[in-house]
């Protein structure tokens, strides 16, 4: 019955995940994606860096921009320490209407903030609305095009310390070379890509760690 791909997702995860375990979560994402109908998750191979660098950076302010069905925000919410929490950004109401059921399957609700609307509107907000410092870990994963704006951004808005990271969904395909030539050529980040495939595919695709210096 689902008529869009976010609701057909949600109910291949109610068919086939255990509730409250967000591993099954996004293994049924995953299948659904690898063997139903492709779909634009980070994926099982990409989320392997994607957990080992959330391990290594161990967050307890996180950001995630572009939540789609939430597969990233559970995979991330999961390995988040008690009492951190992650922020999720989306603008489609539908998009994120699935999101909310996702990620309360998994159970990780708790630790997870779903903000709807434009991450450019959002940002300058996140220290009155949400009373944070700043970010240790950012997953950018929305509109390639965005990427540059709201690092940009998230810097002039003082959302980065010394020592935050981002981590880019996609910098090779479709790609973000705008971003890459930013944070490789910057003096203000220590940059490093993480080459892998994309989402249930054989194409090349990769994610690209960036140190805010200060
Ligand atoms: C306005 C700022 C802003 N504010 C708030 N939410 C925003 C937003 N801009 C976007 N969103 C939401 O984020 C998600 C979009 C994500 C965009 N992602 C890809 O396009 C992508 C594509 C491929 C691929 C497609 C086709 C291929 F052939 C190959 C690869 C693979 C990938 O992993 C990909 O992430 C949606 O939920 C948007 O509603
Ligand atoms: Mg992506």
């Amino acid at each position: 019955t689902g008529s869009t791909q976010p609701q057909r997702m949600l109910e291949a995860v109610q068919k086939n995940a255990t509730k409250g375990d967000p591993e099954s979560v996004f293994s049924a994402i995953d299948y659904y994606g690898r063997h139903k109908e492709w779909a634009m998750n980070v994926g099982d191979e990409k989320g392997l860096i994607l957990d080992s660098v959330l391990t290594e950076v161990n967050p307890s302010i996180a950001l995630e921009l572009g939540t789609y069905c939430g597969y990233s925000t559970v995979r991330i919410a999961r390995l988040l320490s008690p009492g951190s929490k992650l922020i999720t950004v989306e603008f489609n109401p539908a998009f994120a209407a699935v999101a909310r059921q996702i990620i309360a399957y998994a159970g990780v609700q708790d630790k997870v903030t779903l903000v709807e609307g434009p991450s450019g509107d959002l940002i300058p907000k996140m220290k009155e609305r949400f009373g944070i410092k700043s970010f240790d870990f950012v997953f950018l994963d929305h509109w390639k095009d965005r990427y540059v704006p709201d690092t940009k951004l998230l810097e002039d808005c003082g959302l980065l310390r010394k020592g935050t990271v981002l981590l880019a969904d996609n910098v090779i395909c479709p790609g973000a070379p705008e971003y890459l030539k930013y944070v490789r050529n910057s003096p203000r980040y220590e940059s490093r890509y993480f080459k892998s495939n994309l989402e249930y595919s054989k194409v090349e695709d990769g994610l690209e760690k960036s140190v805010f210096l200060g």
